[in-house]
């Protein structure tokens, strides 16, 4: 067999690699996975404008974010549970965004303590915030993220509950008992373990513990309560841009969860050029959504996003070969964004603009 060439045939070789429990819930989106598909869809409707001889022979992907140097502006996503995939779980996943030069996103949902993956060598680590209904357990969440050195809170807006992935509910899916929510307290963690016939613990766990009461009100909360700066994961429209932006945060995730939440909401790269309006340069945009391609990441930047993120084509990599996948995974997404910044005239970041695409 060749070497893998890109991620799609990480896809490929991770499902030979995964039980079915675990890939379901990797791979699953909402209801008809509606969104999931568009998330990838849309990206195929739009097309680059390439501009010719411009003197390409050095293509720099190195940006900045949040004031932190990286090597190119793809971050890891946050995700839970990543020892599903691998033993080393997301010690792996931070290792390899470490050695790639880049931010890794660690989730509440994390089945590596958060202590422990700030400890990598190296590692810029941000920290994917859950609004918990008891406020203790947040604010027990921010005050480790803090002592720990994570350099942002991210707070995931868009699930107050967890969409209905159907592919969960009917394996009735819960952790094995080997792998915990590493940061939650074990009177939260428990019920991720209570297989059922039918349902998700998952589900279950999120409906009796997040707070589906939270407003911004709870995201000024929190910025009353740290110094971190804070970004909101999980924006759609221009109009919860604005307020996102009212509020001082200092970054926003557009994002739909990887159509794993509201299904039949817009492809995130469609949602972008609203979002990126409204906040009219007031505060960073990044995406995530549907990200296979150096291509896919130059029309993200192209239309604004200072940054993308990548969800589950590194869980594919961590599957196939712990933190040597993912790592891989991180490298050939920027060596194509490299080439693609060659092949467009666009030979760094910052001169990657608006004209280089067009929308239907
Ligand atoms: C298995 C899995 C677990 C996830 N866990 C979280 C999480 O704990 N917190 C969060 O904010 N987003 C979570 N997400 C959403 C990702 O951060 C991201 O928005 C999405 O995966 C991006 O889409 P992509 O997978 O197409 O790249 C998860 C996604 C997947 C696939
Ligand atoms: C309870 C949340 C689980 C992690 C998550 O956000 C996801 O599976 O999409």
């Amino acid at each position: 067999m060749h070497a893998i060439l890109n991620l799609h045939e990480y896809e490929a070789a991770a499902r030979a690699c995964l039980g079915a429990g675990a890939w379901d819930y990797f791979q699953g989106g909402s209801e008809d996975e509606l969104t999931l598909a568009e998330n990838r869809a849309a990206f195929g409707r739009m097309k680059l404008r390439p501009r010719v001889l411009v003197d390409v022979t050095a293509c720099d992907t190195s940006t900045r974010v949040l004031d932190v140097p990286v090597a190119s502006p793809i971050l890891v996503a946050p995700m839970g549970f990543q020892r599903l995939a691998h033993a080393d779980g997301e010690l792996a996943t931070t290792r390899a965004a470490s050695g790639a030069g880049t931010v890794m996103v660690a989730s509440t949902m994390a089945s590596v303590r958060l202590e422990d993956l700030a400890a990598v060598p190296g590692s810029t680590l941000w920290f994917q915030l859950y609004l918990f209904r008891d406020r203790a357990i947040t604010m027990d969440l921010v005050r480790r993220a803090e002592a720990a050195g994570c350099r942002a809170l991210v707070i995931t807006v868009d699930a107050p509950r967890l969409g209905r992935r159907e592919r969960d509910l009917r394996r009735g899916f819960a952790l094995p008992d080997d792998l915990r929510a590493a940061n939650l307290p074990p009177s939260s963690a428990g019920r991720l373990h209570e297989a059922g016939a039918s349902g998700s613990a998952i589900a279950r766990h999120a409906q009796s513990n997040f707070d589906a009461g939270a407003t911004w009100e709870t995201v000024a909360w929190i910025r009353s309560i740290s110094t971190l700066p804070v970004v909101v994961k999980g924006i759609l429209t221009a109009e919860d841009a604005k307020l996102a932006r009212a509020s001082g945060v200092a970054a926003i995730v557009v994002s739909n969860h990887g159509g794993r939440q509201l299904d039949g909401v817009l492809a995130a790269i469609e949602a972008l050029p609203e979002v990126v309006e409204a906040v009219a340069g007031g505060c960073e945009v990044y995406l995530d959504g549907g990200v296979r391609r150096g291509t896919d990441v130059l029309k993200a930047l192209a239309l604004g996003a200072r940054a993308v993120l990548v969800g589950r084509p590194l869980l594919w990599g961590l599957a196939v070969d712990g933190e040597a996948g993912v790592r891989r995974v991180l490298e050939l997404l920027r060596d194509e964004l490299a080439l693609a910044m060659a092949l467009s005239g666009r030979p760094q970041v910052a001169r990657v603009d608006r004209s280089l695409v067009k929308f239907p």
